[in-house]
């Protein structure tokens, strides 16, 4: 048994060794010494009972547990309870629990976790008796994209994202105005090299043209429909464009993420803004037409609009292209004059002109985590160690790329058998 202080009851009480208790390596640093005299700085699971201020019951969900940051208490957990979306969060400074909006997919139910608090700005949470490809999760409370997001929706919010061990490259996101040849240039890239590039799937509430699949090119729906899912969070990025609203849906990019393929994104200007604010480190590319009168002329070849939408396009395409070349928003500008000249400089950019094996994947084994885990950090690396055997996992996130929403990359996990002297443990 441990003891725990609450702070809201004022009373000191024992905590069962079944919920899982860690005091994260930043916290000293994040809450200030005083929280670490005499006062447990996490709340644990069966804390959350002391507070109903807000009309909701916080009796402790089974597995759940809470940890601090600054001036705030996220529990997490109980993912198995439908009336749960997995976080509560207790803000000291109002006294009140409040259910955040949570952005991302959560993980499936999880029976036991350990927590980190990372950068102060999100929670490393690892599952335990899981397996080393979807062990390691983050909850972003702070970060950047949490802080727009909580902007826009003027209340709290945390955002999911999933470790993926290995060598992701970053997502393509590719503009230009309708017609320049984006289609085009990205079925090439898909049919050249089938196991290494994913399409994210967008939403549309345009009608489908003939020939256009259901799921494969579009998830064709109505307007009210993708008003409601914006407004749940669903959306990385939305816009409106040519009178009909376009979205890139957090799932479409996770699917792709999840196949281990990278993805490749066809948005409008406005959504490659958007997507550029947020913390999906994407590749931005830019293409241009050789002349306006070509583009013109690619439009109506293509046969898909009527005049009047032509027109809208042709119109909409003079400011798409003042904003896609005046820097800053892309990182490579490409002329789609001749169809394969553009296509090999487009390859180049991706590192696919026949400089490395294009086919190559970096493989990750899968292991099994250790049934129950406690972690630490050593050297900025986090040390996953086993409470009931000599074991230790070393994650190694000074490569970790992106976050929320969906996936953060990069990540390194590998078992070690070296010695590890608890006494420079930064959080034995
Ligand atoms: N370099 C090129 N030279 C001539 N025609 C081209 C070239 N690139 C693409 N096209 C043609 O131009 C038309 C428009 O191309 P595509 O549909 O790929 O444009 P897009 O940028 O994806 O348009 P949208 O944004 O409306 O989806 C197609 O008929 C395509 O075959
Ligand atoms: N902001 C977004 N723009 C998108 C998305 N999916 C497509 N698009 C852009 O819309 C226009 C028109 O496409 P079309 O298929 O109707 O010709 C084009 O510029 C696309 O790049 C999206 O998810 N978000």
């Amino acid at each position: 048994m441990l003891w725990r202080f609450d702070k809201l009851t004022s009373k000191i009480d024992f905590v069962p060794n079944h919920i899982n208790q860690f005091i994260p390596s930043d916290l000293e640093s994040s809450v200030g010494k005083l929280d670490l005299m005499g006062e447990a700085p996490v709340f644990f699971g069966d804390d959350l009972h002391a507070s109903v201020s807000n009309g909701f019951h916080l009796k402790p969900k089974e597995f759940e547990s809470a940890i601090v940051v600054g001036n705030k208490t996220y529990a997490i957990g109980g993912f198995d309870d439908p009336t749960s979306n997995g976080v509560r969060v207790f803000d000291k400074s109002t006294g009140e629990w409040v259910v955040p909006i949570v952005l991302g997919t959560k993980p499936n139910a999880f029976k036991g976790h350990s927590m980190m608090l990372l950068d102060s700005d999100r929670i490393l949470i690892i599952k335990h008796n899981s397996k080393s490809n979807d062990c390691a999760w983050f909850l972003e409370v702070d970060t950047r994209y949490v802080q727009e997001q909580k902007k826009k929706f003027g209340s709290e919010v945390v955002s999911w994202s999933k470790g993926v061990i290995g060598d992701a490259e970053r997502p393509i996101v590719i503009s230009g105005p309708s017609g320049v040849g984006k289609g085009t240039l990205i079925n090439m890239l898909m049919k050249d090299f089938p196991t290494m590039f994913g399409f994210s799937v967008s939403h549309t509430t345009r009608t489908p043209r003939e020939k256009e699949e259901n799921g494969f090119h579009y998830h064709f729906t109505n307007r009210s429909v993708m008003e409601e899912e914006i407004k749940a969070g669903k959306f990385l990025e939305f816009a409106s464009v040519h009178g009909n609203l376009y979205g890139t849906s957090i799932e479409a990019v996770e699917v792709v993420a999840d196949s281990g393929k990278r993805c490749i994104l066809d948005i409008d200007v406005q959504g490659a803004r958007s997507v550029r604010a947020s913390s999906l480190e994407a590749i931005f590319i830019f293409i241009c037409p050789p002349s306006f009168e070509e583009l013109e002329k690619r439009l109506r070849a293509r046969g898909t609009e009527t005049e009047e939408l032509i027109q809208k396009r042709l119109n909409n395409a003079k400011a798409e292209l003042e904003q896609g070349t005046s820097g800053g928003l892309f990182d490579h500008i490409l002329v789609n004059d001749d169809l394969e000249a553009c296509y090999e400089r487009l390859k180049e950019i991706l590192g696919l002109d026949g400089s490395r094996d294009a086919t190559l994947k970096t493989t990750t084994e899968v292991f099994a985590l250790p049934m129950e885990i406690s972690l630490s950090k050593i050297d900025g690396k986090i040390i996953i160690n086993s409470k009931n055997a000599d074991q230790k996992i070393v994650l190694d996130l000074t490569s970790m790329k992106g976050g929320g929403p969906g996936r953060t990359r990069g990540l390194r996990m590998y078992p070690t058998s070296l010695h590890i002297d608890d006494d420079n443990d930064e959080n034995a």
